[in-house]
């Protein structure tokens, strides 16, 4: 038995940034790494670091000083700051738009929607990776980790971007990788894709609850009728 796809007709679509637009784990682990060599603890594989990607920067170092070991509150805070430092230096070297996304984003200012990146990652490193990609000006406003002071799963930063684009929330469609995506949108009333491809902590993406699965970002299509 198939399942009717659901349709939505949104006025704008906010869209994830790590995992969804970018592939960006490379430049994250390296910069993890240098971090952790700076700081004479042992570095850990990309594979590790992927699982710690999701809930902003600061989540990120802390899982990289303490899983398996034992770091101080002020030892994490020092590792922030070492690796902003080397993140700055790393931030799009590595970084590659996923297949697909460049055509989604053209088809869909095609279509008149409103486009707004909605990411954890902090606004210093945002703004000039996606300036370095080539895709800012698909997009009306960003919205950073640490542009509130909460970041997804709270659906505040979806809220202040539907306000910024001048839609509601329910005139919106969240496209993200993770549960904290997934969460996000939920809370803030607006239907949500998940990509297969990205990064979600771990957790098998197709255990989140959402509206639907996109192996490409250009399926996002086929769930958004004209308005
Ligand atoms: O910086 C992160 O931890 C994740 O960023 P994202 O919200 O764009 O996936
Ligand atoms: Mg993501």
């Amino acid at each position: 038995m198939s399942v009717a796809r659901p349709r939505f007709a949104p006025r704008a679509v906010l869209f994830d940034l790590d995992g969804t637009l970018l592939d960006t784990i490379a430049d994250l682990a390296e910069a993890a790494n240098r971090m952790l060599a700076e700081l004479g603890r042992p570095l850990r594989p990309q594979d590790e670091i992927h699982r710690f990607v999701g809930k902003g920067i600061p989540n990120l170092v802390r899982r990289c000083l303490t899983e398996g070991r034992a770091a101080s509150a002020a030892e994490i805070e020092a590792a922030v700051a070492v690796f902003r430092r080397h993140y700055t230096v790393v931030n799009g070297i590595h970084a590659r738009l996923y297949p697909g996304v460049i055509d989604t984003l053209q088809a869909m200012r095609g279509r008149g929607l409103r486009l707004a990146v909605v990411t954890n990652k902090a606004e210093a490193f945002t703004l000039p990776l996606l300036a370095r990609t080539g895709i800012a000006g698909y997009f009306d406003t960003v919205v950073s980790g640490d542009t509130l002071a909460v970041k997804k799963p709270d659906p505040a930063v979806l809220h202040l971007a539907c306000a910024r684009i001048g839609v509601s929330a329910g005139q919106a469609l969240m496209i993200g990788d993770s549960a904290n995506d997934a969460l996000a949108a939920q809370g803030a009333g607006m239907p949500v894709l998940l990509v297969t491809y990205g990064y979600s902590e771990g957790m098998p993406v197709d255990t989140i609850e959402c509206d639907g699965l996109l192996s490409n970002a250009l399926q996002a299509l086929d769930y958004i009728d004209q308005a």
